[in-house]
Parts: C-alpha cells; structure tokens; sequence
C-alpha cells in the first residue's frame, strides 16, 4: 500500500497522555491537513513519524513496512522548532544537509539551486541564514526538506508567519509534490488555508483522533444547520423553535435579527417545520442551508469536548494570541 499509516500511536509525557491510539493514513499524491488546537499533539505525533521521538507504542509505517532508519532518510521534515545553522551560509548549509541524505556534491548543488530559485531565495544562497527575515528563512527551511527529492513530506506549521505571495509559493510547491505522488502532511492553525488545500484533513483533539475525511465528508457527519431570518421578535422565534424537538436555536452574532438553527437529530421533516414555525410568526426574509466552514467543523468538534464549566473564550484568546 502506497501510504504513510500511523498506527494506534500512544505517547505519555510523565502523568500526561499526549497522544491516544492515533491512528490515520496519508496516501501517496494526497495533501493532509493535521489540525488541531494548541497542545493537542501534532507535533508530538509528527516528531514519532519522523523518529526523532519514540512512540510508547503503535506504528509508522511507509508503502506496508515499518520506518526504519533508512527508509527515514527519504522523508522530508520540516520541524516546528526549526532547525537552521544561524552563521551558515543559506546555500552552503542546503547542499551539507542534502549530502546528509546521501546525495552526490554536484548533485546536491543542482537541487539547491533548483528549489532555493523556485522558492524564491535564490538570489540569499551567499548569505548567512540570520541575515534572513523569518519568512525567508521558513522558505530555506522548506528547501531543506525538499532538496533531497523525499518520497514523503511531513511539515510542522509550514505556513505560519508566511506573507501571501510566500503563501501561495509554498502552496503551489506541494500541490506539485503531491501530483509526483508523494504523500503530504502539514499541520497548521490557518483553517482556511488546510480547506483550500488539502485532500483530507485530520482533527486531533487531546491526542486522539476526532474526525477525519475530505471536507465534505466531515460537513456530511457535521448536524445540518441553517440560516432562518423572520420580521418578527428573535426570542419568540427561538421560544417557538425549541417547541420542536431535536433543534437548538442561537441568535447570529454579526447579523442581529438572524438565527442559526441546527438540527441534533437527522429528520427529513425538520426544514419544512422550521419553516412552517416561523411562517406563523411573520414573513420569512430568508431560510437556507448553511455549508459549515472546516473553522465551524472545528469549533463543533473541539467544543464537543469541553467542560461546560470551563469558559470557551479561554481557549479563543490562546488560539488568538499565536
Ligand atoms: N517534551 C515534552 N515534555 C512534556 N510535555 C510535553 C513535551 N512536548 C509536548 N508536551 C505536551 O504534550 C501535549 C502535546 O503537545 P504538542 O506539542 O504535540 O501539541 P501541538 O498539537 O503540536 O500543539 P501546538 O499547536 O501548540 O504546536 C501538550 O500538552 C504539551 O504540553
């Protein structure tokens, strides 16, 4: 089988479970996209697969085998805490790390030149990596685990702090190694982004594996929702929509009069008795589906877990503070 397979890895730091039987696959040619909020253990699980770190137990394994140590070699990574020599020289340090990997000095120098012109830093290869901005050095970071043409890529948050054209860059990068048919894994906070970009899309919460599938696979599962906007009163609205079993009503913050309505149960009849509802109330402005967001899958996902003692805005002004 042509995949990465991450199998029921579980992984303790002391007392505390960072990762539980986290099990998914990334296929050769497909963009994953590792989600999750802060602390919920990508980088953990991304460091395992790399072997820089040791699972307690489960399994990585590449096209059917475990990932021994040379099969690791043909793995491209790019850590979060990143990993550049800050006196080196950008051009130099890309072809000692390609000799890392096992490539010839002249092949070596080909593919830096090749990947550091596509990226964009080209004209830096002379330069010291501090004499860069961050950005730049994120883009030779990307380089380094590109340059030896690896058969799988795992990226730790390779688009954060990225301006929008280095964005796109580095978009366009992986979409073109994923059409080489290597598989791809990049964790990132930009939703919007991993919607755009990715095949599939993995949502971890503390450790475990919550939902997994293409978007509309994950907006399938995800409880129907739609937008209702009546001429009348919002809270007798609501008062008369939580007469009707299996519906919970909430006001649309941005657009004050409007509702969000999502159904917890699946019932074929549930849009037409929204409607009727509010039809006896007055006339309805606007009633639709409303197509939730991979940021609403997440929200429903994450805060399905939440103590409902704890103050959800909490971990908003973490998220926030990135
Ligand atoms: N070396 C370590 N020692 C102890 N605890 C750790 C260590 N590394 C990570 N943790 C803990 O393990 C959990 C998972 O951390 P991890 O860095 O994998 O999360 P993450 O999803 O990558 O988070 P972020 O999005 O903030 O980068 C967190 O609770 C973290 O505090």
């Amino acid at each position: 089988m042509n995949a990465l397979e991450i199998d029921h890895l579980n992984k303790a730091y002391g007392s505390l479970r960072a990762l539980t039987d986290l099990t998914f696959d990334v296929h050769a040619g497909e963009i994953f996209g590792f989600v999750g909020s802060n602390g919920a253990g990508k980088t953990t699980a991304m460091r395992i697969m790399l072997g820089v770190l040791a699972a307690d137990s489960g399994q990585v394994r590449w096209k059917g085998s475990e990932l021994d140590l040379e099969a690791r070699r043909r793995v491209g990574y790019m850590p979060e805490e990143r990993g550049l020599y800050p006196k080196m020289k950008v051009g130099e340090q890309l072809e000692f790390l390609a000799g890392l990997h096992g490539m010839s000095p002249t092949a070596a120098k080909g593919a830096v030149e090749h990947w550091t012109d596509r990226l964009g830093v080209g004209e830096r290869r002379g330069d010291d990596v501090e004499k860069l901005s961050l950005g730049n050095q994120q883009r030779v970071q990307l380089a380094a685990a590109l340059v030896h043409d690896p058969d799988v890529l795992v990226l730790d948050e390779p688009f954060s702090g990225l301006d929008p054209v280095a964005v796109d860059v580095m978009s366009g990068v992986l979409r073109e190694r994923a059409q080489a048919g290597v598989p791809v894994i990049f964790s990132s906070h930009q939703l919007e982004l991993v919607e755009r970009l990715c095949d599939r899309v993995g949502i971890v919460r503390a450790g475990r594996m919550e939902a997994l599938g293409s978007i509309d696979e994950l907006r399938a599962t995800d409880h129907p929702t739609w937008l209702l906007d009546v001429d009348a009163a919002p809270d007798a609205v609501m008062a008369s929509l939580a007469t009707l079993p299996g519906l919970t009503t909430t006001p649309v913050t941005e657009h004050p009069g409007q509702l969000h309505v999502v159904a917890t149960t699946r019932d074929a009849e549930a849009p037409r008795a929204i409607l009727r509802a509010a039809l006896e109330l007055g006339a309805v402005r606007e009633f639709s589906p409303v197509r939730p967001s991979l940021a609403d899958l997440f929200r429903g996902v994450v805060s399905a877990g939440e103590d409902p003692a704890v103050d959800p805005s909490a971990s908003d002004a973490k998220e926030g503070a990135r």
